[in-house]
């Protein structure tokens, strides 16, 4: 039980009077008095508390409800188990666990820096009756002693915000947004966006890329979320780029939702395809939350933003030197029947518009052909790491049979290692070998199965290369034969 101010106060008068009254009739009472004023004095100053709520609708008459008292909720949830006698459950769908909160009238106590608050959770009728009002508006009231006044507001609130905004985060439901053609919109701030609860199983663990890349991608995606003060500092917008290229089934889509389950984000899939210009493009990007992964897949299929873009460039700098500036000669539209979204649209939005809006972004762009790309999509900085994801290697392989068969090694390994510097073949190729062909199926029979398709893409890949070999003999032949028959065409041509 935690003494108060009053209580404190009240025994001590008690006590003071009993003596007074009974047994000590002899002693001057005005100096007790006195002292019993010093006392109390002394006992506000320690024990003086001061309160602070936290109404979960602050105005009492609508549902617009405070983040605060959101945040609150999940940091003492994290709290409570110990303490309260009372709790509420929930299962989430997310991360399949079970998450507490503090039910009606629980009292919480909890400490920073040595300093000692209570916390406590109270309903109050709402102001007006009302179907638009709440029923029942409950709220968080934090007392703590007066002499911590600036440490609780300045530190110990800020302390339970972040940390209550980090569990949110943590346990939400995330949610996979997809770009709505734009003839179904009504305007252009709102339903641009339809979801879907994004439940992708990849993580960093499953996914089977080059373990040393690996590491420095999740290394750096946790100085990312630290950086927000870096980002303020230089200007920059808060936000990191990804060029992942590779061919087909080598994970660039695996390794997306690794990072957005990583991070704990959403995700935007945006269909360039479906976004007719950039006005349209602009209303998507800025109806994007914060803490989000935007991914652009097939960025070369997309639009028409690669290599026409520089020979059109190209073209108009050879017919009029300063015609256009670098950016404005992008391919537009109208040429191109897919849309009008810009290079430079993009680029703006992404360097520009996300950097006064805050928040935290990732955006990826996929393609299987790096090459094709246009140089100022991917210029470091804009994109800040390129990936490629490419054939499976045998620390990759290792990682697949420690996913689907639940093994580290294997007598065949050696056998396979081989092969896999040999042949190529994607992640997505081995993977289908691996997944059990009937309930009863083990590892020795996937692997022989894996070892079969090697052999059989080996002898496919040896074939071609001797058909690519007597192609390259029979050129030279045929330059041989027309050299010798060049004379009589250049005394024609005289
Ligand atoms: N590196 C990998 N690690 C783990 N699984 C992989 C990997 N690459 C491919 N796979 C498996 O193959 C399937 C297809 O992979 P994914 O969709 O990520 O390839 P992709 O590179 O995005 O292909 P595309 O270029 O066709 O979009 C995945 O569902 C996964 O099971
Ligand atoms: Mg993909």
């Amino acid at each position: 039980m935690m003494w108060d101010r009053e209580t404190w106060s009240s025994t001590f008068s008690s006590l003071i009077m009993m003596v007074c009254f009974s047994s000590c009739q002899r002693l001057i009472p005005e100096v007790l008095y006195y002292v019993a004023r010093r006392f109390k004095r002394l006992i506000n100053y320690f024990y003086q508390t001061m309160e602070i709520r936290f109404h979960e609708y602050p105005d009492g008459v609508s549902f617009i409800r405070n983040n605060a008292y959101a945040d609150i909720e999940a940091y003492l949830g994290s709290k409570c188990r110990a303490q309260a006698s009372l709790l509420k459950a929930e299962l989430l769908n997310t991360t399949r666990s079970i998450v507490y909160t503090v039910d009606a009238g629980e009292r919480i106590g909890d400490s920073l820096n040595g300093v000692k608050v209570r916390w406590e959770s109270l309903t109050v009728a709402p102001q007006a009756k009302s179907q638009y009002a709440p029923p029942v508006n409950r709220f968080y009231s934090i007392t703590f002693p007066v002499k911590h006044k600036n440490f609780v507001t300045d530190h110990y609130l800020k302390h339970v915000v972040e940390e209550g905004k980090a569990i949110r985060s943590k346990n939400r439901q995330r949610r996979l947004y997809s770009n709505i053609p734009s003839k179904n919109w009504w305007n252009y701030t709102s339903n641009l966006w339809s979801h879907v609860v994004f439940d992708h199983p990849a993580t960093f663990e499953t996914v089977a890329i080059d373990p040393k890349t690996k590491e420095e991608i999740m290394a750096e995606l946790v100085r990312f979320t630290g950086g927000k003060d870096y980002y303020a500092k230089t200007g920059k917008a808060w936000k990191r780029g990804y060029l992942l290229y590779g061919p087909p089934g080598t994970g660039k889509s695996s390794l997306i939702a690794a990072i957005a389950n990583f991070m704990g984000y959403d995700v935007y899939d945006i269909e360039l395809t479906a976004v007719n210009d950039n006005t349209e493009l602009r209303a998507l990007l800025s109806n994007i939350s914060s803490k989000s992964v935007v991914v652009i897949e097939d960025i070369d299929c997309s639009l028409n933003l690669t290599g026409q873009r520089s020979k059109k460039a190209k073209k108009d700098e050879d017919e009029d030197d300063d015609s256009e500036s670098d950016e404005d000669t992008t391919v537009k539209a109208g040429e191109d029947k897919k849309s009008k979204v810009t290079l430079s649209g993009l680029l703006n939005f992404i360097d520009g518009l996300w950097s006064s809006t805050g928040g935290e972004r990732i955006i990826i762009f996929t393609t299987n052909h790096k090459d094709k790309l246009d140089p100022a999509l991917i210029r470091r900085g804009r994109m800040d790491r390129h990936i490629e994801l490419s054939y499976c290697k045998f620390e990759a392989f290792k990682i697949l049979t420690k996913n689907y068969l639940d093994i580290d090694s294997h007598d065949l390994f050696g056998r396979i290692g081989q092969l896999l510097e040999e042949v190529n073949m994607t992640p997505a190729d081995v993977v289908e070998h691996l997944m059990p062909k009937s309930p009863a199926g083990d590892a020795q029979t996937s692997l022989e199965s894996l070892i079969q398709a090697l052999e059989i893409a080996k002898e496919a890949q040896k074939k071609k290369e001797e058909k690519k070999q007597g192609t390259k003999a029979a050129i030279p032949e045929q330059k041989k034969q027309l050299k010798k028959r060049s004379p009589t065409s250049k005394r024609t041509n005289l």
